[in-house]
């Protein structure tokens, strides 16, 4: 079997701002998402969103992005997403990360306890555009097809 490298991590500060809570942690290695926890008891209502505080901040380096997805397993089962997914952690952002929950379900509460894991930071780098006015674009194949035009589904 080949041997893996073992994966190249980024240094990022992490300040705890709520002693009770445990760091963004990876389940197991080489996952991509480190899990982040509520700091808060939080009961959503069928349809209901909520912005639930993690009890951390970050100084990510220029040049990366943290990315804060929902957890497959909460969303299956219970139908917890963000209302922003994938929501945005700019790399000069000093504040506490909070996740705007949101409860899909349509007959069944979502009750999450302090200390639960409830969605997952990816890191991953960014490039910035340098934006250039132009006349006309430059060519390719798909031109202004989009929105279903190779097809591929169902129509009713
Ligand atoms: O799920 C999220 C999304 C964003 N943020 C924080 C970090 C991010 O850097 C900042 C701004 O987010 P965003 O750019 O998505 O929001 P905005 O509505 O454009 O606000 P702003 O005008 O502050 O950029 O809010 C969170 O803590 N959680
Ligand atoms: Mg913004």
């Amino acid at each position: 079997m080949q041997e893996r490298p073992e994966m190249e991590k980024v240094h990022v500060e992490l300040k705890m701002l709520d002693d009770g809570i445990e760091p963004p942690s990876y389940a197991l290695p080489g996952d991509a998402g480190a899990d982040l926890r509520t700091t808060v008891d939080v009961v959503l209502a069928p349809g209901e969103r909520a912005l639930v505080p993690t009890g951390i901040a970050i100084a990510l380096p220029e040049g990366l992005v943290g990315l804060i997805h929902p957890r497959s397993g909460l969303a299956v089962r219970h139908g917890l997403s963000l209302v922003n997914s994938p929501g945005t952690i700019d790399a000069g952002y000093r504040g506490e990360i909070k996740v705007p929950l949101l409860n899909t379900d349509r007959n069944e509460a979502i009750t999450l306890r302090r200390g639960d894991r409830i969605a997952q930071l990816v890191i991953q780098p960014v490039l910035q555009a340098s934006f250039t006015p132009v006349e006309e674009l430059s060519e390719s194949v798909r031109g202004d097809g989009g929105f279903g035009s190779t097809g591929g589904f169902v129509t009713s």
